[in-house]
C-alpha cells in the first residue's frame, strides 16, 4: 500500500470516505449475496444433481446481465444524476435481497423459491451493472487527480482483498450464531437458516448505503447542471460511447489490454485444476498456485506505485500486461512447481498492477461525461471475456488430455494445458504491445532505459522537437585543447560560404549565464566559498537550459549554424568524470535542462592534460577547475574518449597536438557531411581565407605555436 500518509490523506476527503465505507459495506453484501444466494438455492433441494443445477443456474443468471444490459448501463451513469442512480439502484437491491427469504416464508414449493431467487438474482445484477459504473464515474469527482491511485488502491483493496474474506467470516459467524440462538437444524423456525440471515443481512446493507449515498454523499450530483438539457437521445448516447471507445487511442489500448489480462487470467483459472495434476502437483498444488496468484494480485495494487516510481501511468499498464502475459508463459513452460508458483506471483502481480493503473487511467484521463459509458463497457467486456474465457479453456482442457511427445532423445508427458496457457499467454503479450503503442505517452523515449530511470525516480521526457533547418555543432576538450581557436576557424569559415553561423559557449553566453559563470568559476578567494559539487552540477545545468532556450534553440530554428565551445559533454567529464558524481544523474539533468537537445556532430579536441593545461597557463590566472590536480584532468580526459566511443557516427576525435589549420581542416571535412548537397564546398580554397582571418583575428601564426610531438599534415 501506499504510504499510510497517503492513505490518510484520501480519507481526509469526507465525500471520498464516505462513498468508501459505503463501497466496503455494499462490497461485502454482494460478495454474501454470491456465497448465500447460491447456498441458500442449493439448500432448497436434496438430491446433488438437483443441487448443482440450482447453484450454476444462480451462477449463470449473475453473468447474463453483463451481456443484455452491460452496453447500455453506461448510459444511465452518464445521462442520469449519478447518485440518485446509486440511490435507487440500492433501494432495488434492499428489496430483492429480502423478497429471497421472504419467498421462503410464503411460498411451500421449492421449486418456485428457486425460480424466484433466479429472477431476483437477475435482477440484482442488473441492477449492480448500472451502479457499478455510477460509482466508478463519481469517484475522480470526489478527489484530486494527484490523490486516484491511492484512491484506487484503497477500492480495489477493499472490494477484493478485505470484504470477500469479512463475508466468509461474516458467513461462519451467522452460522454458529443461528445454531447458538435457535438450535439445531430440524428444531429451527422457518426463515432463520444461515443462508437466510445472510439475505436478510445483506438486503439491510444496501438500505443502509441509499441512506448514506442519499443524504451524506451529495457532492456525487450537481455536476455540470447546464449541460443536461443539450443532451442527445439515449440511443444517441449509447453510440457516441461505442464510437468514443473505438475511436480514442488511450481508451481503446486501455480496453485492449485489460480485456488481454482478463483473457490470460480466464485461461490459468480454467486450466488451473489440469494444470497442477500436470505438475504432479494434486489438489494441494492447486491450492498453492491459487493463493500465490491472490497473493501477487494484492502485491502489485499495494506495492506497485511504489516499485514504479514516476514511470508514465500509460506505459505502466502497458508493462503489467506484457508482464502478466509473459508470466503465463513461464507457467506455460514450468516442469517444476516452484517455477510455476513464481509464474503464478508474477501473473497476479502484473495483472494486479494493470488492474490498478488501468483503473487509475480511465478514471483520471477520460472526460466526465464519457466516464460512465467507458466503464461500463470494460466493465462488460471483462465478465464476458472471463466468462467465455474460463469455460472454454476448461472444454478444450478436459477435452484434449495429454499427449506423449518423443523427441527421440527424451520422452515428455505433455498435458493440453500446455499449449494452451501458452497461446493464451502469446495472446497477451501481443495485446499488451499493441495496447503500448496504442497510448504511449512518450513516443521516442526509449522504453527500458526510462523503466529504468523511473524506478529511480528519474523518469526521461520527450525530446523537445528540433528545427529541422539547423545544424548545432559542438566543440569539446580538456583545457587549452583548442577549441576557441577551432571554433573560430569553422565559423569564419562557414560564413565566408554566406551561412548564417553563431558562436557561443558553456558557460556563460548569456547575460545570466555570465552571472552563472562568475558563481562558478571564479576562485574561493573572489566568492568567498568552496562550491559544492551538486551545487556545482545545477548551476552548469541552469546555465545549459538558459542557454539552450534562449540562443541555441532559436538560431536553430532560423536555420544557423550553431557552434558551441563546450555543451553536454562537459558536465559528464567535469561533474561526473572529474568530481565523480553519477554520470547517469547528471546526464540526466543535462536531458533535463536541454528538453533532449543533442548536437549533429562533437568536435572533441584530445590532448594530454598537462600539455592543455600549459597551453592554457599561458592566458594568465587559472580559473577554478583549470587548477585541479592532473588526476583530475586525466578523469576528464578519459570520459571525453569514452562518450566518443559510445556514439562514434556522431563524434569527431581529434589529436589536438597537430597544428590547428590542418585540425581545422579535419574538422571543416567532416561539417561538409552536415550541409546540404549544393553547399559542397571547396576546402582548399577555403582553407586559405581560414588561415587568413584567424591570423588576422589573432594575431598568432597558430601553426608555429606547435607543442614538441605535433605534426604538420
Ligand atoms: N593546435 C594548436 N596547437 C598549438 N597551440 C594551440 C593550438 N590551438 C590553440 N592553441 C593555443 O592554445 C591556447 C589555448 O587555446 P584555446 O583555443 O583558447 O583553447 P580552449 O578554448 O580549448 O581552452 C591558445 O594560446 C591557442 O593559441
Ligand atoms: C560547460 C561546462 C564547463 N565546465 C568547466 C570546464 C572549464 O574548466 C570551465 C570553463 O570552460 P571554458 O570557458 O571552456 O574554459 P576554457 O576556455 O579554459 O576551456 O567550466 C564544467 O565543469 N562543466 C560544464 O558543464
Amino acid at each position: 500500500m501506499s504510504g499510510f500518509g497517503e492513505l490518510k490523506a484520501v480519507l481526509r476527503i469526507r465525500p471520498f470516505r464516505r462513498l468508501w465505507a459505503v463501497l466496503g459495506l455494499s462490497s461485502l453484501g454482494d460478495w454474501l449475496g454470491l456465497l448465500a444466494a447460491s447456498t441458500f438455492a442449493a439448500a432448497q433441494v436434496d438430491n446433488s444433481a438437483a443441487q448443482g443445477v440450482a447453484f450454476g443456474s444462480v451462477i449463470a443468471v449473475r453473468l447474463l446481465p453483463a451481456l443484455v444490459l452491460g452496453p447500455v448501463a453506461g448510459v444511465f451513469a452518464d445521462r442520469f444524476d449519478r447518485r440518485l442512480t446509486m440511490v435507487v439502484c440500492d433501494l432495488i437491491r434492499f428489496l430483492f435481497f429480502a423478497s429471497m427469504p421472504a419467498a421462503a416464508l410464503i411460498v411451500d414449493d421449492s421449486t418456485l423459491v428457486i425460480a424466484w431467487a433466479a429472477v431476483a438474482t437477475f435482477i440484482i445484477e442488473t441492477t449492480a451493472m448500472i451502479w457499478t459504473p455510477a460509482k466508478e464515474a463519481a469517484v475522480p469527482n470526489l478527489l484530486p487527480r494527484a490523490r486516484l491511485e491511492t484512491a484506487n488502491q484503497l477500492t480495489l483493496a477493499t472490494t477484493y482483498g478485505i470484504t470477500p474474506v469479512l463475508a466468509g467470516l461474516v458467513l461462519i459467524g451467522l452460522e454458529k450464531l443461528v445454531v447458538v440462538i435457535f438450535g439445531g437444524g430440524d428444531v429451527r423456525p422457518q426463515g432463520v437458516e444461515p443462508s437466510e440471515v445472510a439475505l436478510w443481512f445483506n438486503s439491510l446493507t444496501f438500505l443502509a448505503t441509499a441512506i448514506t449515498v442519499f443524504f451524506g454523499i451529495k457532492e456525487i450530483s450537481g455536476r455540470r447542471t447546464a449541460a443536461v438539457e443539450r443532451k442527445p437521445g439515449m440511443l444517441k448516447e449509447f453510440t457516441q460511447g461505442w464510437a468514443f471507445v473505438s475511436r480514442t487511442p488511450l481508451v481503446r489500448g486501455l480496453v485492449l489490454g485489460i480485456f488481454g489480462a482478463f483473457a490470460g487470467g480466464g485461461v490459468v483459472v480454467g486450466t488451473a485444476k489440469f494444470y497442477a495434476v500436470s505438475l504432479s502437483a494434486g489438489d494441494a498444488g492447486f491450492a498453492l498456485l491459487f493463493a500465490t496468484l491472490f497473493l501477487g494480485l494484492g502485491v502489485g495494487i499495494a506495492a506497485g506505485p511504489k516499485i514504479v516510481g514516476a514511470l508514465s501511468r500509460r506505459r505502466w499498464f502497458g508493462l503489467s500486461i506484457v508482464l502478466a502475459a509473459g508470466s503465463v508463459l513461464i507457467l506455460a513452460l514450468a516442469t517444476h512447481l516452484v517455477v510455476a508458483v513464481a509464474g503464478a506471483l508474477l501473473v497476479g502481480v502484473g495483472a494486479g498492477m494493470a488492474f490498478l493503473s488501468g483503473t487509475t487511467l480511465l478514471g483520471g484521463e477520460v472526460a466526465d461525461d464519457m466516464r460512465g459509458r467507458a466503464f461500463a463497457f470494460v466493465q462488460m467486456g471483462t465478465r464476458v471475456v472471463l466468462m467465455l474465457t474460463i469455460s472454454l479453456s476448461s472444454v478444450i482442457v478436459g477435452a484434449g488430455g495429454s499427449r506423449h511427445l518423443n523427441l527421440g532423445f527424451k520422452e515428455f508427458e505433455v498435458s493440453s494445458t500446455r499449449p494452451l496457457l501458452a497461446i493464451a499467454g502469446i495472446f497477451g503479450v501481443i495485446a499488451g504491445i499493441v495496447a503500448l503503442r496504442q497510448m504511449d505517452d512518450k513516443k521516442g523515449v526509449p522504453f527500458f532505459a526510462d523503466v529504468l530511470g523511473s524506478i529511480r525516480g528519474r523518469p526521461l521526457s520527450p525530446d523537445e522537437p528540433k528545427a529541422a533547418q539547423g545544424i548545432f555543432i559542438v566543440f569539446e576538450g580538456g583545457e587549452g585543447a583548442g577549441k576557441s581557436t577551432q571554433v573560430r576557424h569553422l565559423a569564419e569559415a562557414l560564413r565566408g560560404l554566406g551561412r548564417d553561423v553563431v558562436v557561443t559557449r558553456e558557460p556563460g553566453a548569456t547575460p545570466l549565464g555570465e552571472r552563472i559563470r562568475s558563481l562558478v568559476l571564479d576562485p574561493p578567494e573572489v566568492t568567498g566559498e568552496v562550491v559544492t559539487p551538486r551545487a556545482e552540477a545545477l548551476l552548469y545545468a541552469a546555465d545549459r537550459a538558459h542557454h539552450v532556450a534562449s540562443v541555441v534553440r532559436p538560431a536553430l530554428a532560423r536555420g544557423a549554424v550553431v557552434i558551441s565551445d563546450r555543451y553536454v559533454d562537459s558536465s559528464l567529464a567535469y561533474q561526473g568524470a572529474g568530481r565523480t558524481l553519477p554520470v547517469d544523474e547528471v546526464s540526466w539533468l543535462s536531458k533535463w535542462a536541454t528538453g533532449g537537445l543533442k548536437p549533429d556532430l562533437v568536435v572533441l579536441l584530445d590532448l594530454e592534460p598537462a600539455v592543455g593545461l600549459a597551453r592554457a597557463g599561458r592566458r594568465g590566472d587559472a580559473d577554478r577547475l583549470e587548477s585541479e590536480s592532473l588526476a583530475f584532468h586525466e578523469r576528464v580526459r578519459y570520459a571525453f574518449l569514452d562518450l566518443a566511443s559510445a556514439d562514434p557516427s556522431r563524434y569527431l576525435v581529434l589529436d589536438a597536438s597537430l597544428p590547428a589549420d590542418s585540425l581545422a581542416t579535419g574538422v571543416l571535412q567532416r561539417v561538409r557531411h552536415l550541409m546540404p548537397a549544393d553547399e559542397e564546398f571547396d576546402i582548399a580554397e577555403i582553407l586559405e581565407d581560414v588561415a587568413e582571418t584567424v591570423t588576422a583575428l589573432t594575431g598568432d601564426e597558430l601553426t608555429d605555436e606547435l607543442p614538441s610531438g605535433g605534426t604538420r599534415v
